[in-house]
């Protein structure tokens, strides 16, 4: 722990100044333990790349449980410190820490489209939205109300209070880099519990980037800790370590079930936000330019990697030729290229894998019939970079109708009346968002209500805001984070039963 604090590699230089960093120092190659900076215990690293040009940008830390375990313990050494504090006192550090992340938003959203390929303005864009999550949740601290309990004995008193879990733990995606981590640390530090967050390996910058500012914002030694590396032996740590109380995850319906599994013996609390397969259902009576907007917004965000994109287009037969065309057009304005290239809209997808997955589900859909209307293979520019695609045709039995493609692919099912469209929704094993267009007051409850989701947009592509609960249920996952709700599962309840009143 002790490790004196170096700069960074030559290579990370570089890259600070190719992007044109006002401030490099955010750009880091050590990870944060215990409010300090510091290497691999075996000295070992693991290279970062750039999706969209295949240079490595920079080396991390490729840490294992040890330095996990250390991690922890510097937070359960801070826990005490942390919770003794107002939440006034607490919200105060949090405060100071969204303003240097919005105060540094444009080397963040460089760093951040430079690992995971996303264009500048959704770089941007994800930069607020991240702060805005320390933001509220600052101010949400203050709220953890407790309750008054009218007492079963005439000299009894019973109160309710909120405390703090714990140690809590948080295993974030790359396909939002900076906002799947403050979702989590937001109402973590809010409640007074400390947590250590391990990062995707393949967008770490970002999340080291947010540490640095949270040292500089006063976040104490051990209430933020940063560990990278690979996953599995990281999550073990985290699963097993019974001094974490509290583990949040976002990712993969399978990786959240093997954590679920591995939690069992130290039983934790969980939050798991995991795969989606969103409808987004267009009826007759809908506004047809709103729905294409929606549509395009939902489905191509992030170049389709995203556990809300739109996975099924669902269109009523009326409206179908229409409804194909005016989508085609609006695909046809999107930009493929390098995410930090001016008018650029769709990056690359982050790797080889995720474009050969775009590639079978194509493949698959064309072979059962599906019609490529756009689109519908790597893109010329090579590498990760794929096509924006619309299908035409879709039917339940292609792969992509029970799969997250997770990619820039379009299809479009056909449907006869609004149970048809419904049952089509609900036929999958997950529920995380769904989205419908319709102007009948009438259908628009009723679909609302039928959709087994936990998430819907009626007339909207677009529902993540930090004032809203975002999660799913079936196997889409289990706790909600953001607004009011998200707090509640960094907290526990304590019953306090008060005798002795008697004069
Ligand atoms: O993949 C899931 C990330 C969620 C992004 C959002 O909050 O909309």
């Amino acid at each position: 722990m002790d490790t004196p604090v170096r700069a960074p590699h030559g290579l990370l230089i570089r890259t600070a100044q190719a992007l044109g960093l006002k401030d490099p120092g955010l750009l880091r190659d050590q990870a944060y333990i215990g409010g300090s900076w510091v290497d691999a215990d075996e000295g070992g690293t693991i290279d970062v790349d750039n999706p969209a040009t295949g240079e490595v940008i920079g080396t991390i830390p490729a840490m294992g449980a040890a330095e996990t375990a250390l991690a922890i313990k510097a937070a359960n050494a801070a826990w005490a410190g942390w919770r003794a504090r107002t939440a006034k006192d607490r919200a105060a550090v949090m405060r100071r820490w969204f303003e240097m992340i919005m105060a540094a938003q444009e080397d963040l959203a460089r760093i951040m489209t430079a690992e995971q390929g996303k264009s500048l303005a959704e770089s941007r864009g994800e930069v607020a939205y991240g702060a805005s999550f320390i933001e509220w949740f600052a101010e949400e601290g203050k709220r953890a109300y407790g309750d008054t309990i009218p007492s079963f004995a005439g000299d009894k008193r019973i109160v309710v209070v909120k405390e703090p879990i714990g140690v809590a733990a948080a295993i974030t995606p790359w396909n939002f880099p900076i906002a799947m981590i403050t979702r989590k640390v937001g109402p973590a530090l809010a409640a007074g519990c400390p947590i250590v967050v391990r990062p995707s390996e393949v967008t770490p910058y970002s999340a080291l980037a947010l540490a640095v500012l949270a040292e500089r914002a006063g976040v104490p030694p051990g209430v933020l800790s940063v560990v990278t590396g690979h996953p599995k032996p990281i999550g073990g740590e985290m699963t097993s370590n019974p001094l974490v109380r509290k583990l949040s995850f976002t990712g993969s319906t399978p990786v959240g079930k093997l954590l679920m599994k591995q939690s069992a013996d130290t039983l934790k609390k969980l939050s798991l936000e995991l795969g989606g397969n969103a409808p987004f259902i267009v009826f007759d009576d809908a506004d047809l330019d709103a729905a294409v907007e929606g549509a395009v917004a939902s489905k191509y965000r992030n170049a389709g990697q995203t556990c809300v994109c739109a996975n099924r287009i669902l269109v009523q037969d009326g409206v179908y030729e229409a409804f194909a065309a005016r989508l085609a057009e609006a695909v046809g304005r999107l930009r493929v290229g390098n995410g930090a290239d001016k008018d650029v809209t769709t990056g690359p997808l982050i790797n080889a894998a995720a474009v050969e997955k775009a590639e079978r589900h194509i493949a698959d859909a064309v072979a059962k019939g599906a019609r490529v209307a756009m689109g519908g293979r790597r893109h010329a520019l090579g590498g990760n970079f794929f096509e924006p695609t619309l299908l035409l045709d879709a039917t339940p039995d292609m792969i992509l109708a029970r799969e997250e493609t997770f990619g820039p692919v379009a299809p479009l099912f056909r449907f006869k009346d609004e149970a048809e469209a419904i049952r089509m929704a609900n036929d999958t094993e997950f529920g995380l968002a769904a989205y419908f267009y319709s102007r009948d007051i009438g259908r628009i409850w009723r679909v609302a209500e039928a959709l087994e989701y936990g998430m819907v947009g009626i007339n909207e592509g677009i529902i993540s805001t930090e004032v809203a609960p975002f999660g799913g249920v079936k196997q889409s996952g289990l706790g909600r984070e953001g607004s009011k709700y998200g707090i509640e599962d960094y907290l526990v309840v304590k019953y306090l039963l008060m005798g002795g009143l008697k004069a």
